[in-house]
């Protein structure tokens, strides 16, 4: 795969594996595999921080069908470089592990900030989610539907832009019980076609889009509930509920995207683009980081990972750092 190289002084490409980079610390970990906090050791990049996530063969990929459609999400990723995207710098494998190097980045998830916030103002949230349409737009228009926009996956990079990751390989494979074959993931934010399993378009993500945006305007989704099939049935068939501190452009947004037939969901970008809930928004300015985020992480250097989860980070025994073999 052409990013199994990395180029070096004299041009030539050298193979990259797993001992070109010392693991630092655990960022995430899940069934099927970890992130790790890594700093590259040789080449142009030497010294570099990244996120190398490591995925288990064995216990994700049991049919060659999924290590094939790993491998071309992979090297979709590979070709896609977008501001609010996160890259995929290197990508390499062994019989055991599949490796995705990926820039570092230390804001942590995007709702870590609403955590200690616990909801935006109109004018901070709307940077956010337009920088997400623009991503969406993006994706969309190279043929991937991402299916899986929540929280989560929505990063900060060092000066407070987002970044959507992971794109849905782990986290799908992840999510998905192997044995019961039934979605075990975040509900929260996915369009009642993705849950009824109905087949679904690029509407999908603009369904999760509102379901985002309601969240970081209200502190909650529009669909909760503790039991899941409860939480289910709120979104496939309950009326969503507006607190009165919405207003009516952010209603009349959110509204396009929450409609549960996806043939009637506002999928067109200008128009999105060009709703009233974004008036005064420059998009060419979002798109080139001219708008100022409403936060900007303060990292003390390339390594610090204030942003995350002391569960992994600190965690001595299930998260030693040591480089998997
Ligand atoms: C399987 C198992 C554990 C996982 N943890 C993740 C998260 C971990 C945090 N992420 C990143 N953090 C920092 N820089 C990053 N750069 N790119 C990503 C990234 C996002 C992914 N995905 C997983 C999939």
């Amino acid at each position: 795969l052409e990013a199994d190289a990395d180029a070096n002084n004299d041009g030539a490409v050298d193979p990259v594996d797993a001992s070109d980079f010392k693991f630092l610390r655990v960022i995430g970990c899940g069934g099927y595999g970890k992130v790790f906090q890594v700093r590259k050791r040789t080449g142009r990049d030497e010294g570099t921080i990244y996120a190398a996530k490591v995925l288990k063969k064995a216990s994700v990929m049991t049919k060659k069908k999924d290590i094939a459609h790993a491998l071309a999400e992979r090297s979709i990723l590979e070709k896609i470089d977008f501001p609010f995207i996160v890259g995929l710098k290197y990508a390499f494998q062994t019989d055991e592990r599949l490796y995705l190097i990926m820039p570092y980045l230390g804001g942590g998830e995007l709702f870590g900030v609403l955590d200690s916030e616990g909801f935006l103002l109109e004018e901070e949230a709307r940077v956010y989610i337009a920088e997400l349409v623009l991503a969406l737009e993006h994706l969309h228009s190279h043929g991937v539907i991402y299916r899986d926009l929540k929280p989560e996956n929505i990063m900060l990079t060092s000066d407070g832009h987002i970044k959507l990751t992971d794109f849905g390989m782990c986290k799908q494979l992840e999510a998905k019980n192997v044995k019961t074959n039934t979605f075990c993931g975040t509900l929260e934010y996915m369009a009642p076609e993705v849950i009824t399993a109905e087949g679904h378009n690029c509407a999908a993500d603009w369904w999760s889009l509102g379901a985002l945006t309601y969240d970081i305007l209200a502190g909650r989704p529009p669909f909760t509930h503790p039991n899941r099939k409860k939480l289910v049935d709120n979104i496939l068939y309950v009326r969503v509920q507006y607190h009165k501190t919405f207003t009516s452009r952010a209603k009349s947004f959110i509204r396009m995207f929450l409609r549960r037939n996806p043939d009637q969901r506002v999928i067109n970008t200008d128009r999105i683009k060009g709703h009233v809930f974004f008036s005064g928004l420059d998009f060419d300015d979002v798109l080139h980081k001219r708008v100022s985020p409403p936060f900007v992480p303060t990292l003390a250097d390339d390594t610090d990972h204030k942003y995350f989860s002391k569960e992994f980070t600190d965690c001595p025994v299930c998260h030693s750092p040591a480089p998997p073999v």
